[in-house]
């Protein structure tokens, strides 16, 4: 049977209907020009009327016949008079014509006193940057007109700059770094400190944007991130460099925020991490909150060179293969990743040349985070054995093709002490807390186009993600749960994104910690004789690999044993570490 067509109203009705409204909005601004004098006359009878009726309530009652008796006099007069009614009908025109006119004062243009003050000081500041003696008609003079220089401006209610556009003669040498640097420092003095400022050049017709923004919200606690399989949420930004926002909850309220999404995986171009900042600016609490979310795919170790036992909450959780806080565990577990990293390569490989997809157990995400690999380095030097970071070269390298992700955080001044290895392969950086405009150049490879201020709440920075554009970033709040300092909100929100513990082969289960509830083994779970696995770790753990509770394998290893699960001269607990089974 032929389709008929739709009716065109339904087929171009968006267009029709902005058309008819366009008219229709045309049509009463011309009746509201014509009819202005009549409407002005009715607010002017109006008013009259309305003092009239004032005057009439203000009289005291004994003098009203009287106040009667003389209007009643006035109009016999005026009605007796020649001409007279029509004249006291002008009359009465004049007066409600000239009593309805509109008498709310005009918008004032330009700035008041101190505005223009301080476009004038602001001016004045910038002569010496954007003026040479050879410039016939500089546009910068001292004494010269503001005016040219600020074709925009904006003040907010304070008095202070929220948004300024300034002109610069096209000599100025706009592509450098360092004359960009000196303005905007010089700017983000004289508008305010304290602010943050974004500052867009546009080379072409040779002027500055000036922008104050306002603060990203430091009240997002973690929680589940609607996002898809691969990508995780490194923090939240403004929303003039991201499409996409994500809907949060906080507390009672929904919002929509717009997020800094890193994206994972054999396709993505930034597959791994680097995340630097200063102490206590949040780089661990970044770490946590990729982990909670990493957990929710895939298998994660840790490595924790700052022994402050931050990551403690993820110890023994389904998922979890280790959390090592000594050197010894972190040689141990890196050296299985690399491995692991190498089989997974081995299988995705053999499974391409047979024409099959990659194995499950290639497939499953692993993540690899390493807080602090530069105390490492120092205790490694000291003890004459190797640096754990040495051994993340294999999964920087070849993560990508096999699921690998590493993510590695240390303090902003331990840059140098990290290898080629981990400043090359990580293409997805971030810098938390106060930081030069060079350090960032240095760490994120371009400069930011915000100026960074000197006192930033934790888990305020800056991410970039490969070659794009440099975002300013807030991390969620994700604290350690154990930590005395949370607040129960914030504890509790880390605590419900927790997965749960996973149930040690001889049945025994840590104590939870406090504001913790116990969980119950599942019914059909039993506990397993010790070196077998349960369900569920068959479930968790990746073919090819075992995990080795530290009660049932207390293995004692040294230096000679080659298996991937140890390494050093000293006794290993195994503890969680899985081993390769090859
Ligand atoms: N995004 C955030 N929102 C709220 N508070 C945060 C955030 N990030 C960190 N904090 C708080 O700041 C403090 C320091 O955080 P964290 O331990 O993560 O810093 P760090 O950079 O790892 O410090 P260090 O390297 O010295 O261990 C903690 O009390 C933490 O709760």
């Amino acid at each position: 049977m032929a389709r008929r067509p739709l009716p065109r109203i339904l087929s171009n009705g968006g267009a029709q209907l902005a058309r008819s409204r366009e008219l229709a909005r045309t049509a009463a601004d011309s009746a509201t020009d014509v009819l202005q004098p009549l409407i002005t006359i009715a607010r002017g009878l109006r008013r009259l009327a309305s003092a009239a009726g004032r005057r009439w309530a203000e009289t005291p009652k004994d003098r009203r016949g009287a106040l009667l008796f003389l209007a009643a006099s006035v109009v016999l007069v005026v009605a007796l008079a020649p001409y007279g009614p029509l004249l006291a009908v002008i009359a009465l025109m004049a007066a409600a014509a000239w009593q309805g006119r509109d008498r709310t004062p005009p918008a004032s243009e330009g700035p008041d006193v101190s505005q223009a003050q301080r476009l004038k000081s602001l001016y004045e500041a910038l002569v010496p940057y954007f003026s040479v003696a050879e410039d016939p008609d500089p546009l910068y003079t001292h004494g010269g007109e503001w005016e040219k220089a600020f074709p925009a401006y904006e003040f907010d209610e304070t008095g202070r700059f929220a948004h300024l556009v300034i002109r610069y003669p096209a000599y100025f040498t706009d592509g450098e770094t360092e004359s960009r640097a000196r303005i905007e420092h010089l700017l983000s003095a004289k508008a305010g400190r304290g602010r943050e400022y974004h500052f867009a050049w546009h080379e072409e017709a040779n002027h500055l944007s000036l922008t104050a923004l306002s603060p990203l919200p430091t009240d997002i606690a973690a929680q589940r991130f609607v996002t898809a399989p691969g990508e995780t949420v490194l923090g939240f930004t403004d929303p003039t460099q991201v499409q996409r926002t994500l809907p949060l909850t906080h507390g009672q309220e929904e919002r929509d925020v717009p997020p800094v999404v890193w994206r994972t995986g054999v396709r993505s171009t930034e597959p791994h991490l680097l995340v630097l900042g200063q102490p206590g600016s949040g780089t661990s609490t970044l770490l946590r909150s990729v982990a909670l979310q990493a957990l929710l795919h895939g298998d994660l170790l840790i490595v924790d060179g700052g022994g402050t036992g931050e990551y403690a909450c993820l110890t023994g959780r389904d998922g979890v293969l280790a959390v090592e806080c000594g050197l010894t565990g972190a040689l141990t577990s890196l050296e299985w990743a690399t491995h692991e990293t190498e089989r997974r390569l081995v299988a995705v490989n053999q499974a391409r040349q047979e024409g099959r997809p990659p194995p499950e157990d290639a497939r499953r995400p692993l993540w690899i985070l390493v807080d602090r690999p530069s105390a490492f380095a120092h205790l490694a030097a000291a003890d004459g054995r190797r640096d754990p970071q040495s051994l993340l070269q294999v999964p920087l390298r070849h993560g990508r093709a096999a699921n690998v992700t590493v993510v590695v955080a240390d303090h902003l001044d331990a840059l140098d002490l990290l290898g080629d290895g981990v400043r090359q392969h990580t293409r997805a950086r971030v810098v938390l807390g106060p930081a030069t405009a060079d350090q960032l150049a240095t760490v994120l490879g371009a400069p930011a186009h915000t100026t960074p201020v000197d006192q930033v709440p934790p888990g305020r920075g800056y991410a970039r993600l490969g070659a794009g554009p440099v975002h300013r970033i807030q991390v969620p709040a994700t604290p350690d749960p154990y930590d005395d300092a949370t607040s129960d909100a914030h504890r509790q929100a880390v605590l419900d994104l927790l997965p749960p513990r996973t149930q040690p082969a001889d049945g025994e289960q840590a104590p939870p910690p406090p504001g913790e509830e116990p969980e119950p083994p599942p019914a059909e779970e039993k506990p397993a004789p010790a070196g077998k696995e349960t369900e569920k770790e068959k479930e968790t753990v990746p073919a090819g690999k075992q995990k080795v509770p530290a009660e049932a394998a207390p293995a004692p290893i040294t230096a000679q044993d080659t298996s991937p699960a140890t390494v050093g001269a000293e006794t290993v607990p195994a503890k969680a570490v899985a081993a390769e089974s090859s």
